[in-house]
């Protein structure tokens, strides 16, 4: 089957998009490339990415498309699920106003009420990265991860829980294995509790912890793990800090149904997640 081209789509539909998007990616890398030039020379992976594709000696050089996919990637892979995780930490703070308060406690000792958060506050901060890792256990934004065998192989997985032993499952050559994000995520071998928001089972491990799953592990693991978590780290500590999230109630309606009416409410896509649901925020008095 061929794929349409852009011309003979509707304008406004999802390839009139595709093709905006990568008129605007063309743009910055000329941009981009043009400081450069100039001796502008920015200290960021985009700069890294544009002197790979101009360096000709590189053994690696990458060719404009691979400049413009490795691009397309990063804005991607880096926006929808760090938004996407971020609205659902969120989500979660409005309906468990206790951990939030142990949270902005954590935030206060470490940080204070006035200055930023650095890089060194990080691992200090482990209850407010703990809310952000439950959020994505329970909601995992790459709820699915695909995978091709290369080679004949053979699993082997534990028998469900409650049954000893293991099985194991021949994978042929070509086959692709979708790994359940989700699944792995609200299985009880693994989590207590699966179904309850419990940040606490997250409380002290390192950062890095390959108990979550969210990030993927391996080789082609998420390559901005560091910097998502940081991100959300900083973000939810300076908003925690300042303003109480609370759930934005419709007349007369209870936290317990305004979470089940945000939870009942997924979206599946490209990342799952919430549909866009009401907040309100509640500037904190200082005493
Ligand atoms: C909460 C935030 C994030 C989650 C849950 C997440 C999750 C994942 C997962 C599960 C994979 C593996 C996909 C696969 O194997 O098929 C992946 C790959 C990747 N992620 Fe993330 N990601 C997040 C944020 C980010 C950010 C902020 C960036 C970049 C700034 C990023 C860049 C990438 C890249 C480049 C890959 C491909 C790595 C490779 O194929 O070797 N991600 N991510």
């Amino acid at each position: 089957m061929a794929l349409a081209s852009a011309d003979s789509q509707p304008p406004g539909g999802p390839y009139c998009a595709r093709e905006r998007l990568h008129e605007f990616m063309q743009e910055q890398v000329a941009e981009r490339k043009a400081l450069h030039a100039a001796g502008d020379i920015r200290a960021d992976v985009f700069t890294l990415m544009v002197e790979a594709n101009q360096d000709e000696s590189n053994k690696y050089q990458l060719d404009d498309a691979e400049l413009i996919g490795n691009v397309f990637l990063l804005m991607l892979a880096g926006h929808e699920t760090t938004a996407n995780s971020l609205a659902v930490t969120l989500m979660y703070m409005s309906l468990h106003q206790d951990i939030q308060n142990e949270v902005v406690e954590q935030i206060m000792s470490v940080v204070g009420p006035d200055r930023d958060p650095d890089y060194d506050d990080h691992s200090k901060l482990d209850k407010v990265l703990s809310i952000f890792y439950e959020a994505i256990r329970m909601m995992p934004p790459a709820h699915a991860v695909v995978r091709e065998a290369t080679q004949d192989t053979v699993l082997t997985a534990q028998n469900p829980v409650g049954e000893e032993g293991t099985q194991t499952i021949p994978i042929p050559k070509g086959t692709h294995v979708f790994l359940d994000m989700v699944g792995v995520h609200y299985n009880p071998r693994y989590f207590k509790d699966p179904e309850m928001y419990m940040p606490s089972r997250w409380y002290g491990l390192p950062a890095d912890t390959e108990q979550i799953a969210a990030f993927s592990v391996g080789p082609r693991a998420c390559l901005g793990r560091k910097f998502a978590t940081a991100e959300a780290t900083c973000f939810l500590t300076l908003l925690l800090r300042d303003w109480q999230v609370l759930p934005g109630l419709r007349a007369g309606e209870t936290k317990e149904a305004w979470g089940a009416r945000v939870l009942n409410n997924t979206r599946t896509g490209l990342t799952l997640t919430v549909a866009d649901f009401p907040v309100k925020l509640a500037r904190r008095r200082r005493v």
